[in-house]
């Protein structure tokens, strides 16, 4: 970790950030580039200074870590102070002028240190942005202030509220870059443009001071406005996004000075926010789940796995089969009968259109994804394949008729893989002698959307199948979690509570409408009821009794699926639950659901004296949540999972869960 300063014989001084592997802001090295910047501005031979960052990457922003030293101790003073004291007074307002050499990324503080120097020369393909709203705080080096100036309020607003980056190209389209010179230019060009700017043959330039692209008055208020109201909606239970539009505000009332100013306050204040403790957590908690002890750590190479096998042309299999092809790994996709395996084909064809009519893919690269797909009816192809993943229904004599016949059919270091959500993997190989190559691929529907891939491992699951499928994972761009092997793995044990302590809750009188309503202004998606509706009571009974045979001591058997499922109710599936269901339209809570409850109510009896219970919005988020809590201490008292924090990112991307609770 270190800054380094080299002064050319054209005199300017070239100040390198080095802090591997991102170029992070640490507090040591924000004293380098004073100390550097102090040394450049006395120094005679010097007229003007590049600052640029080691091996290809510009600097990825303030160091994280740093906000979680000051979570755990609450105190801010390990914050440095850099957006006045670094950014204006030295860099920006500094009698020598700066230049910013950028490659790779400019996030958050890089690209906040960058705007606070008098231009910006970028190699092409890199990202720009400031996502500190993701990390539950707002920019606290300027950038609130410095963005709007360069591409306009409206751009701005969008780059901070949805923390998304730009590539550089468009940078330079919005006047946020100066130029974009290949890679082995930079160094060259950013030289001479700022002795351009000290021999004044260019613009000695300060956003801070820039006007030109704010705007009226009235226009940045409307702007503003709208973005608050969308926040709202789309951001309800983080400050942050409103905090960031007032500090936008301010500047554009006050001048930027004020903006810099407030925005600090404010940052001070959200640093400390629960808000930014839970995204800061999640922020290294996922990095964390790709360390894993005897599997990352024992010098195993990942092996390459080429072509993949997916059995079970439904739901799961074929959502599997596109996030497959779609990060180009050939996929043989077998079927038992010719409908089924065209059923298959079709749903993978529909997941690319929709992709493709999102605008998220282009038609050539859809294309090219199918036509790595085969779809086969028996095991012809299976003798080179590196990986199969099972995704046929849940029965037990199928799985294990399945996994005896590939144990023949397949290449002996070939992966034999399950998507099973319930059954104990040791039954699942119990016919096999491959117990070392078998392993769980527990993927979320719709599987090519969903971020989180469950691997589950038995005590037999050697370390390099591990490994190989946590690649895959990420070939994918899944987050993969390594679990162990328990009844509902870690995230649907986990859960099985909430849903749980929901019907609980509705058989002591509380309307499940209501009990919905909590949940998803805490944050879910959506609340158990509407969760039941969407996966269908099918699922809801099935695993049920999974639970209740294997945690008998905690289960409540509500009656309340079976009397919906008599009443010809199926959940979304069949347009009637909990709730109402029409095309184009939300779903409507159902008042004839009530008289249903209503009877489950009587055959359950569980409401003191008959008569329903009165309790608070907390109450129920806590009689909802808590026995989810008290299952993840079990999972993880069980070593189901290698560490807390694995629960939490298995929550947040298998449930969606939120993040900043
Ligand atoms: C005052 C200021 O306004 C406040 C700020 O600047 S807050 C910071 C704003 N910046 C960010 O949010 C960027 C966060 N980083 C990222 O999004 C991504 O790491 C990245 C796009 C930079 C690189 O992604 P990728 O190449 O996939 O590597 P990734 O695995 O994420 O990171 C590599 C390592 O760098 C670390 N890292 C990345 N950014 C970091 C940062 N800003 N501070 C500290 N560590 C960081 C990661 O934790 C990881 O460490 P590990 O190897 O020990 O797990």
């Amino acid at each position: 970790m270190k800054v380094t300063m080299e002064v050319g014989n054209d005199g300017v001084a070239v100040i390198k950030i080095s802090n591997p592997p991102v170029n992070a802001l640490a507090p040591i090295i924000i004293r380098g580039l004073k100390e550097k910047y102090m040394e450049a501005m006395n120094r005679d031979d010097v007229k003007a200074i590049v600052v640029t960052g080691e091996g290809g990457r510009f600097s990825g922003g303030f160091d994280i870590n740093v906000f979680g030293t000051v979570h755990k101790s609450g105190d801010l003073s390990a914050l440095p102070s850099v957006s006045v004291d670094l950014v204006v007074n030295t860099i920006e307002d500094g009698k020598k002028p700066s230049v910013a050499a950028i490659e790779g990324l400019a996030l958050g503080g890089g690209l906040e240190l960058a705007m606070g120097c008098h231009a910006r020369i970028s190699a092409p393909r890199t990202q720009l942005g400031l996502p500190e709203l993701s990390l539950g705080i707002i920019p606290g080096f300027g950038g609130t202030q410095r963005l709007p100036r360069l591409v306009g309020i409206s751009k701005a607003v969008e780059m901070m509220l949805m923390s998304k980056p730009i590539m550089s190209e468009e940078g330079k389209k919005l006047g946020l870059i100066d130029a974009v010179v290949s890679s082995e230019e930079l160094l060259k060009v950013a030289r001479s443009w700022a002795l351009d700017i000290a021999e004044r043959r260019k613009p000695w330039i300060s956003s801070l001071q820039r006007t030109d692209k704010l705007g009226s008055l009235s226009e940045a208020r409307e702007i503003l406005k709208v973005a608050r109201q969308q926040s709202r909606k789309t951001a309800p239970n983080m400050p942050q996004h409103q905090v960031c539009l007032d500090v936008i505000e301010e500047g554009v009332v006050f001048g930027g000075y004020s903006g810099v100013l407030k925005e600090e306050k404010m940052f001070n204040e959200l640093v400390l926010s629960s808000t930014s403790k839970g995204l800061v957590h999640v922020f290294f908690a996922q990095r964390l789940t790709s360390k894993v002890p005897n599997v990352t750590d024992v010098g195993l190479k990942p092996r390459h796995i080429k072509k993949v096998a997916v059995i079970g042309g439904g739901l799961m299999g074929s959502g599997i089969a596109t996030a497959l092809i779609l990060s180009n790994i050939s996929v043989v996709l077998k079927e038992i009968n010719t409908d089924y395996l065209q059923k298959g084909m079709k749903t993978i064809e529909a997941n690319l259109r929709s992709l493709v009519t999102r605008g998220k893919m282009t038609e050539d690269k859809a294309n090219k994804a199918f036509s790595i797909v085969k779809g086969v009816l028996d095991y012809a192809e299976f003798k080179d394949v590196d990986m199969v993943i099972e995704a046929v229904i849940e029965n037990i004599a199928l799985k294990q008729s399945i996994f005896s016949e590939l144990e023949k059919v397949c290449p002996a270091h070939c992966i034999l893989a399950t998507n099973t959500s319930t059954i104990d993997l040791n039954i699942i190989g119990d016919k096999t002698t491959s117990q070392d190559r078998i392993i769980g691929a527990h993927f979320f529907s719709p599987a090519h959307v969903m971020p989180l891939l469950e691997i589950v491992r038995t005590a037999k699951t050697s370390p390099q199948v591990i490994l190989d499928l946590m690649t895959v994972g990420k070939a994918i761009k899944k987050v993969p979690v390594v679990v162990g092997n328990c009844t509902g793995f870690a995230v649907n044990r986990t859960f099985f509570p909430y849903s749980q302590g929901a019907q609980f809750l509705a058989h002591l009188g509380v309307d499940v409408f209501r009990i919905d309503r909590v949940i998803s202004n805490f944050g879910m998606p959506m609340g158990p009821f509407q969760l039941q509706d969407l996966a269908g009571y099918g699922v809801a009974m099935a695993v049920g009794k999974e639970f209740a045979s294997s945690f008998a001591d905690r289960t409540f058997r509500s009656p309340l699926v079976e009397l919906l499922v008599k009443s010809g109710r199926n959940g979304k599936n069949n347009g009637k639950g909990y709730y109402i269901y029409e095309k184009g339209n939300k779903p409507k809570p159902d008042p004839s659901v009530l008289p249903i409850i209503e009877e489950s109510r009587r055959i359950a009896k569980l409401m003191p004296g008959g008569k329903p219970v009165s309790v608070t919005d907390q109450e129920i988020l806590e009689m909802v949540l808590f026995p989810v809590v008290n299952e993840a201490c079990r999972v993880m008292d069980e070593g189901v999972v290698v560490r807390a924090s694995d629960v939490d990112i298995a929550s947040v991307l298998g449930m969606s869960f939120p993040n900043y609770r």
